[in-house]
Formats: structure tokens, sequence, C-alpha cells
């Protein structure tokens, strides 16, 4: 199965991009926060590993206690570290065994973190989603209940668009809808081309 890794820092409009994919030409979307988020509240192992780390507060009413934990780990890169330990290698199991059971041409794996947490090691083409800083805080500042501030201390954690296009095997440049579309489709068919 041919991988495609979609990353790009927060806000960038990755998950817009796999979404687009997805629409477009039915390709299958591995959405690696959510399924985290999903693994993080029903794996007892997982839950149970993160209340040693982060108290009991880590979960209200069985939900994940997201202010709390965000709040620590953005401040706390060592934190951040820890949690990943416990959480990465089973979101990658978890990814390895989704992939198992897909028939399409290729799949995608969307991740904030690809390079970070070393899932780009299992992709065979990997885009990366661009878009200048101010827009992207606009965006979020639309989309979420955020600050500047803690969308500075996400972006603290994560690497720069610099970095990430250095090992991308394409670029994505989210400025507008249209422009993105037109993206989606080049990449799209380059691959299958390559892959005839
Ligand atoms: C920390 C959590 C609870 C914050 O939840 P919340 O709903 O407040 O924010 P949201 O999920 O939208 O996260 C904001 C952004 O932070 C970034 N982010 C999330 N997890 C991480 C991480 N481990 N390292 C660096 N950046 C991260 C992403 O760009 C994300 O979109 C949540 O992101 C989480 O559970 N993260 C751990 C899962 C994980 O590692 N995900 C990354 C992809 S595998
Ligand atoms: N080309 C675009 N034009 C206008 N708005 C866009 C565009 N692409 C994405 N958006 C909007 O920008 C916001 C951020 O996009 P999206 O959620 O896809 O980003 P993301 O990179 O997945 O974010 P995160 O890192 O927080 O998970 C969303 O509200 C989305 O609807």
């Amino acid at each position: 199965m041919i991988i495609v890794g979609v990353t790009g820092g927060i806000g960038s409009g990755k998950s817009t991009v796999a979404k687009t994919f997805h629409s477009m030409f039915g390709i299958p979307m591995y959405i690696s926060d959510d399924e985290a988020k999903l693994l993080m509240v029903n794996s007892v192992e997982i839950k149970s590993e993160l209340i040693d780390l982060f108290g009991e507060e880590a979960y209200l009413d069985g939900a994940l206690n997201k202010p709390y934990i965000s709040h620590a780990i953005f401040n706390n890169k060592a934190l951040l570290e820890q949690m990943n330990a416990i959480v990465h290698p089973r979101v990658a199991a978890h990814f390895k065994s989704w992939v198992d059971k897909q028939t399409s041409a290729y799949i995608l794996k969307e991740a904030a973190i690809l390079f970070e947490s070393g899932a780009d090691r299992m992709c065979d083409y990997i885009i990366t989603v661009t878009l200048d800083k101010a827009t992207k805080i606009e965006r979020l500042l639309k989309r979420d209940k955020t600050s500047v501030e803690k969308i500075e201390s996400i972006m603290k954690q994560q690497w720069s668009d610099d970095e990430r296009i250095a090992k991308s095997d394409y670029v994505i440049v989210n400025d507008t809808m249209a422009h993105m579309e037109q993206q989606v489709k080049e990449i799209h068919r380059e691959i299958l081309k390559k892959n005839k």
C-alpha cells in the first residue's frame, strides 16, 4: 500500500487538504490526532499510563480533559515527550492495522507532527501544507476558542515549514480553496502516474 503523509503546522489546513483528497477522489484518510484522541479515551492501558503521568485530572467523567493536558504539555517539553512516548507507539500500531484493511491505490496519513513522531518513515510520499503565520492565526481564531498566546506555544513545539519542506516530496500552499484544490488534483495525478 502506498502511504502518503500529509503534514503541516497548526492551522495550515492539513485536515482540509486530506478531506479534499477524500471528497474528490475517495482516498481513505487516517487523521492521526483524531485517532490518537479516541485511543486516549478507549484504551485502558493508555488511560492508566496518562493518569500516572498527569494525575486523575487528565480525565473528566471519562472524557479527556483537553484544556488541562494542553496547558500542561505545551508549556513543558519533557512532559510532552513523555505523553508522546505513551500515545504514539499505540497510534502507529493502530495505523498499521488500519492500513492492512485498505484496498485503494494509496492512502493518506494526516499528522501535525509526522516528522517529530517518526511516522514519516512509514510514508512513501510526503506532502507539506504551508500558509503564512498571520493567516494561520486568523483562521484558528475563527475556528477555535483559543488565543494567539496558545497558538504560539503550540507552534514552538512543532517543526518549522522550512524543516518540513526540506524533507517533503510535495508542497501545497493553502492560501485559497481554489488554489489548494488545483494542487491536490495535480499531486493525485502524479502519485497515480508514478505508481502505475
Ligand atoms: C493535547 C490535546 C489534548 C489538546 O486538545 P485540543 O482539542 O485542545 O487541541 P487540538 O487537538 O486541536 O490540538 C491543537 C493542535 O496541537 C497540535 N498537537 C496536538 N498534539 C500534539 C503533540 N503531541 N505534539 C505537538 N503538537 C501537537 C496539533 O497541531 C493540533 O491540531 C490533544 O491535541 C491531544 O490529545 N494530543 C495528543 C495526541 C497527539 O499526539 N496528536 C498528534 C498527532 S498523532
Ligand atoms: N483554503 C482555505 N481557505 C479558507 N479557510 C480554510 C482553507 N483551508 C482551511 N481553512 C480553514 O482553516 C481552519 C484550519 O484548517 P484545518 O482545520 O484543516 O487545519 P489543520 O492544519 O488541520 O489544523 P490543526 O493543526 O489545528 O489540526 C479551518 O477552520 C478550515 O476550515
